[in-house]
C-alpha cells in the first residue's frame, strides 16, 4: 500500500475502491452469474460464498482482469479497470489455487524474490514468523507439505502489501492454528485500511466480513 508510483498521480486523488456493476460472468457455454452488483471500500473485506461450481474462481479472475466480463464494468479508484491496469495491478495481490512457489528455492528465497518484485510490506523473516514457517525457512519450496505452502503463498501478501487482496480459497489445507492466523491477517489488513475479497467453503469468522453468495 502506498506505493511509490508515478503513474498513481492521477488516481491518487481517488479513494481505493473496487465497483462491480451489472457483472456477468460465463465459462464455455454456461453463464455462471449475471447483475452482479457490489462495492468493496477501503477497510471491508467481502467473503464469496457458493457450491462448486458456481463461479467464485470465474468472479476473482474477472477482478483480477484475468478474464473479460460477458456484461458488466470492474471499476478500481473510480476508473474501468481496463483502461489503468498497471495502476491496479500495482495495488492487488491475488493468490490463487496454484501456489506460484519456486521449487528450487528456499521458502525464504521464494519470499525474498516476492519482496524484491512488489515489496513495500514486512521483511521476509518477519512474513515467515507470522505464518509459523520460522523453521522450516532453509527448506527448498519442492519439499514443502501442502499447507506449509499455502502458507509460504499467503507470506508473499505481507512482503508486497497491496490495497486489494484478491484471494481463492486461502484456508484451503490450512491447520486450525494457520486458518486463525490467516483470519488475524485478514482483519489486520482490514483494520489498517486494506480490502479483501476471498472465496471460501470453510465457516470462518472474520470480523465485520460481508457474505456475497453466488447461487446458480
Ligand atoms: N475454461 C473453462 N471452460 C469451460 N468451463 C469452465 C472453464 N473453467 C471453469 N469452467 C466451469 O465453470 C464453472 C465455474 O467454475 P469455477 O472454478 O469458477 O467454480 P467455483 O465456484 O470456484 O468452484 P469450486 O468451489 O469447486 O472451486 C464450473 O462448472 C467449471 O466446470
Amino acid at each position: 500500500m502506498g506505493k511509490d508510483n508515478k503513474q498513481q498521480t492521477v488516481s491518487d486523488q481517488t479513494q481505493p475502491r473496487l465497483q462491480v456493476e451489472g457483472l456477468a460472468g460465463r465459462r464455455g457455454e454456461r453463464l455462471l452469474f449475471q447483475n452482479m452488483n457490489f462495492t468493496v471500500d477501503a477497510g471491508e473485506v467481502l467473503e464469496v460464498s457458493g457450491h462448486n461450481g458456481s463461479g467464485k474462481t470465474t468472479l476473482l479472475r474477472l477482478l483480477c482482469g484475468l478474464l473479460l466480463p460477458e456484461e458488466g464494468t470492474l471499476q478500481w479508484r473510480g476508473q474501468p479497470i481496463n483502461k489503468i491496469r498497471p495502476l491496479y495491478h500495482s495495488e492487488l495481490s491475488y493468490v490463487g489455487h496454484t501456489d506460484a512457489i519456486k521449487g528450487e528455492l528456499t521458502a525464504h528465497e521464494n519470499l525474498m524474490i516476492a519482496g524484491a518484485l512488489n515489496g513495500g510490506g514486512i521483511d521476509p523473516e518477519q512474513a515467515l514468523e507470522r505464518v509459523g514457517l520460522t523453521k522450516i525457512r532453509e527448506l527448498p519450496g519442492r519439499f514443502l507439505s501442502a499447507g506449509q505452502r499455502r502458507r509460504l503463498a499467503l507470506a508473499r501478501l505481507l512482503v508486497n502489501r497491496a490495497w486489494l487482496w484478491l484471494l481463492d480459497e486461502p484456508f484451503t489445507a490450512l491447520d486450525k492454528v494457520a486458518i486463525r492466523t490467516i483470519a488475524t491477517l485478514l482483519e489486520e489488513h482490514a483494520a489498517a485500511g486494506g480490502m479483501a475479497i476471498f472465496t471460501s467453503h470453510h465457516a470462518i469468522n472474520i470480523a465485520h466480513a460481508r457474505t456475497l453468495e453466488i447461487s446458480a
